[in-house]
This record gives structure tokens, C-alpha cells and sequence, in this order.
């Protein structure tokens, strides 16, 4: 398999049990390839925010392993922190610095921060730079995360429940901009909903949590995201 073939993400029988209770996520495989949105629909509490949390490094699985282009992120290292962009949906920004300090900040901390496509998006977007990050409303909140993620250039961006506190027109607003994403600088995205018609609009492969298992969902390719479609063996996406 040569570099640009192998997968960006790889869920490797990964399992999680909370201290407390039961399995949350029971022997789970799925690869990513670069470049594709893989979308993943469950009900509430399904395990779709564990399942982002531990992708995004921020929690380990009971068993199992993650790699994002073949390096285990159980290591941590500043490597794998460049390529990730992981947005919770209740993700909190630092409260206490001003919009326009918080992006200096983190200008500083992305080596492949996009300051351009940063400040553009802030102002199509209509965020106040010179107000404190907790003197945002929910919705700018939300789309000042998503802004912070992009402007990193990840390779990979895992976003749980995208849009989930915005109306219907924005959230839809939110799922296009992560699908451009995709298109123009190849960016592969993995995104949870509990809405299984985001999944058939924006996704190259779906997959249905239930039962802390993956399941396949059968999509209508082609319905509105042609532009970034190209054919897939799904079977390689799941192995069971
Ligand atoms: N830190 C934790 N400790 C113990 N149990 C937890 C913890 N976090 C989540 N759980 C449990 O794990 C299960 C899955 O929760 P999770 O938040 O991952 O689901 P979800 O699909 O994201 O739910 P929602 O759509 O409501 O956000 C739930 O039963 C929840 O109570």
C-alpha cells in the first residue's frame, strides 16, 4: 500500500467501558480513507460522543486501538496534534480571552494555521473579534469552534454533532462547510448526528451506532454532494 493509499483513520477493536457501567462501544473496526466524509448516525446515548472523545485522543479505549495515518494516537505526540481537529459539541473555548486573542494564540500553536481563510471566516460569520470568548452567544460559540478547527488545516476533523444547538438552515450551513472542506483541500471529516438524513446528504459512508456496534447505512449517492463522491468499497470501510 503506498502512503497516499492508506487509510487516515483506522478503529482498530476498540472497545469502551466507562469506570462506572457497562460497554458503551463493543469491538468496533472502521477504516477512513483520506479525503471522504464518513458519517455516523445514532440515538442519544448511543455512544456517539465517546466515540468522538476517543478519537480525538481525549479519552482511551478499554481495548483496541486508533491510528490516524498509522501512528497509534495513544502516543500523543505533537505530530498527531497538527494533524486532528476534534470539535466536541459542547467543545468550551477558553472563556476568558477576547476572540482576537484567542486566534493569535492559537496562530502561534498550528504550524499550518490558515490566518487568511481564519479571518474570513470570522467575518462571513460575523463573530465579534473584540468581545470575550463567554460573551458569545451559543451559536456564535459553536461556529467559532468550527472556524478554530478548520483554520488549523487538519488532516482529519472529527466533529461531534455538528450544528446540534443552531436552527435547521444553519446547521445544514455548518455540514456544507465541512463538506468544501473535503472538496478543496482534501480534508477527510467524520462527523455524528442523530439525524439520519444529514448522514444521506453529506456523507460518503454511513454508519449507524447501536448496540455499541457499527452497522452500514445504505445511502442515495449522488443526492446533493456529487461533487466529492468517487466510488468506494464500503466492505473496506467495515471489517467485522
Ligand atoms: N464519563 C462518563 N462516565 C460514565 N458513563 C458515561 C460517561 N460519559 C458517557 N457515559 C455514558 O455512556 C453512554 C453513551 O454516552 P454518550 O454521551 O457517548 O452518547 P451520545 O450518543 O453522544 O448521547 P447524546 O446524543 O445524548 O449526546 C451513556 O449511557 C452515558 O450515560
Amino acid at each position: 500500500m503506498t502512503v497516499s493509499e492508506q487509510p487516515c483513520l483506522v478503529i482498530k477493536n476498540v472497545s469502551k467501558r466507562y469506570r462506572s457501567g457497562r460497554f458503551v462501544l463493543r469491538n468496533i473496526n472502521l477504516q477512513v480513507p483520506q479525503g471522504y466524509v464518513c458519517g455516523i448516525v445514532g440515538a442519544p446515548g448511543t455512544g456517539k460522543t465517546t466515540l468522538t472523545r476517543l478519537l480525538g485522543g481525549l479519552i482511551r479505549p478499554t481495548t483496541g486501538e486508533i491510528c490516524i495515518f498509522g501512528q497509534n494516537i495513544a502516543q500523543d505526540t505533537p505530530y498527531y496534534r497538527q494533524l486532528v481537529s476534534c470539535v466536541l459539541h459542547d467543545s468550551a473555548l477558553y472563556p476568558k480571552f477576547k476572540v482576537k486573542d484567542l486566534l493569535l494564540w492559537l496562530q502561534r500553536l498550528y504550524r499550518h494555521w490558515d490566518e487568511k481563510r481564519c479571518y474570513s471566516l470570522v467575518r462571513g460569520f460575523e463573530i465579534p473579534l473584540n468581545r470575550k470568548v463567554n460573551q458569545l452567544s451559543k451559536e456564535k460559540h459553536n461556529w467559532l469552534s468550527l472556524i478554530i478547527a478548520l483554520s488549523a488545516r487538519p488532516k482529519l476533523m472529527i466533529v461531534d454533532e455538528p450544528g446540534k444547538e443552531l436552527s435547521p438552515a444553519e446547521k445544514r450551513e455548518m455540514l456544507k462547510l465541512l463538506a468544501q472542506d473535503v472538496v478543496n483541500h482534501g480534508t477527510t471529516v467524520v462527523f455524528t448526528t442523530s439525524i439520519e438524513d444529514e448522514i444521506r446528504e453529506f456523507a460518503d459512508y454511513g454508519f449507524r451506532l447501536e448496540a455499541g456496534q457499527l452497522f452500514p447505512c445504505e445511502l442515495k449517492k449522488g443526492v446533493g454532494h456529487e461533487a466529492y463522491m468517487q466510488p468506494f468499497a464500503m466492505e473496506r470501510m467495515v471489517q467485522s
